[in-house]
């Protein structure tokens, strides 16, 4: 039985004033100054953050280097970017970063104390009770149920027909989440809760500016974020007691976490549980929908691509991820001070990496902008310097769901191309939203074209057993 730490960490701030007061003293307090950048206060460039946060990054990088200071409403952050930052804030000086102290932290009001947001001992013991489920054996055989859901959902599908692609595939990814990992089925409870639209609501929180972020009181963002929390939550709990009171289990997460226990006999409380299921049905949902999205939106704007006897479909993910990936940021907080290129950055202050950013860096990648799956070649791949493309994070706490990611976007675009060609509507323009992950800001709106099957589609399975 794998240990469990039943006791999780205390609670950090989440009120937003409270954490501000909490940032600013804690600036305050850092032992050598920060790394150069733009230090002073501009609600300009807050915005811009959370408009064009790439376009952001990348001319700072240009003015400061890899390792530079911004000041993005009330705090200093510093961003570290490329190759050699990403090995040292994931790889090897990983424990020199927290996440519940960043501004991953952020997300605790919703997700609670999950592998997103918590650290050390208890961190470590909650991914090992949970790695078994995603052992490459588990990922094979939850193919069938996936293949499954997508031509489901794939059956109403007619050439001609209009649709919002990310809209449909984010029902989908969830439908998939909750049986795949959960043995939940949504079916169940839809006509009284919609999870896909609850999980969206509750996410739309992030993605507000910052001021409206702080708002409270019925009608604000918060309040609708509470909303759907509690919706949701009557999911989950619901299934935690209908799985105590009967002692039913399956092939699932949840009975792994039910079953789970430490040393001494402590089981996890329901609030842990609810805690790691909120938090990967979150993971598991939203960073599939958007890759897929931005996958068709790249496919429809190279139409020869899919066309070529030759196409490859899993480099054409590389690439979408190395373009978008969707967890485009890795918000930490420092432990000690430190030094990376010659740059000393204090303990104790906001250091975030970004993948977004470093995949897009012109003196690591040859035209950053253009879409070209070949970067990923095998022979092109290996010349990639270590650190260069982190779609996944790395190290101990690389992305535990990324096989199952893998698997779920092979075989949600293979089924698709295996009868169809999603064109663009005309005059759509992507905008890019960027919180709490990237994601098309007005959805994927195509129209279907039914199509001879793009090479290598034909076989569904994309783990072989
Ligand atoms: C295209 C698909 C996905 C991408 C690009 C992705 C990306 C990432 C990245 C970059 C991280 C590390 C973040 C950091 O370093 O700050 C991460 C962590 C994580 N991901 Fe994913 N993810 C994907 C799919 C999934 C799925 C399907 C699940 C669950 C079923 C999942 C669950 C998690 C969890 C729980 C963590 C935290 C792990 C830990 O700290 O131990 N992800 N993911």
């Amino acid at each position: 039985m794998p240990p469990v730490v039943a006791a999780p960490p205390p609670p950090a701030y989440t009120n937003p004033v409270g954490k501000m007061l909490h940032d600013v003293r804690r600036e305050r307090a850092a032992e050598v100054p920060f790394p150069a950048g733009d230090t002073r206060f501009s609600m300009a460039r807050t915005m811009r953050f959370t408009r064009d946060p790439l376009g952001l990054l990348l001319d700072a990088y240009e003015r400061y280097g890899p390792v530079f200071t911004l000041r993005i409403f009330h705090s200093n952050v510093v961003f570290m970017l490329g190759p050699e930052a990403n090995h040292y804030m994931l790889v090897s000086h990983a424990r020199n970063f927290t996440w519940r102290d960043g501004h991953m932290g952020d997300l605790m009001p919703f997700l609670g104390d999950g592998l997103l947001t918590i650290d050390g001992p208890f961190h470590r013991a909650s991914r090992m009770a949970m790695l078994p489920m995603f052992h490459r054996e588990r990922i094979v055989a939850m193919q069938e149920l996936m293949v499954q859901e997508v031509d489901a959902a794939l059956e109403t599908w007619q050439d001609g027909q209009r649709l919002d692609l990310y809209a449909w595939t984010r029902d989908l990814a969830l439908r998939i989440a909750m049986r795949a990992l959960f043995g939940i089925d949504p079916e169940h409870h839809r006509g009284r809760i919609d999870a896909a639209h609850e999980f969206e609501t509750a996410l739309g929180y992030w993605s507000k500016d910052y001021v409206l972020q702080i708002l409270r009181g019925p009608g604000s963002p918060w309040s609708r974020m509470l909303q759907a929390r509690s919706r949701l939550d009557e999911i989950v709990y619901g299934e935690i007691a209908r799985r105590r009171r009967t002692g039913r289990r399956g092939e699932d997460l949840l009975s792994l976490l039910l079953d789970a226990q430490d040393g001494d006999g402590v089981e996890l409380t329901d609030r842990n549980i609810r805690d790691e299921v909120m938090t990967l049905l979150f993971a598991g949902h939203d960073t599939t929908t958007s890759t897929i999205a931005f996958l068709f939106h790249e496919l429809a704007r190279h139409p020869e691509l899919a066309e070529a006897p030759g196409f490859d479909l899993d480099l054409a993910v590389e690439e979408t991820l190395r373009m978008y990936p969707p967890a485009w940021i890795g918000p930490r907080r420092s432990v000690q001070t430190f030094e990376l290129h010659g740059v000393t950055v204090p303990g104790g202050v906001p250091v975030e990496y970004s993948s977004w950013a470093s995949h897009h860096l012109p003196d690591v990648w040859d035209e950053p902008a253009a879409f070209r799956p070949q970067r990923f070649a095998p022979e092109a791949r290996e010349r990639l310097p270590k650190g260069a493309y982190v779609p996944f994070g790395g190290g101990s706490r690389t992305c535990i769901g990324m096989r199952f990611g893998q698997a779920e976007i092979g075989i949600i675009a293979r089924r698709i191309l295996g009868r169809f060609r999603l064109d663009l509507e005309p005059g759509y323009v992507l905008r890019v939203r960027q919180s709490p992950t990237i994601g098309p800001r007005d959805g994927l709106p195509v129209r279907l074209r039914a199509a001879a099957p793009a090479a290598g589609t034909g076989s569904a399975p994309v783990l072989a057993a």
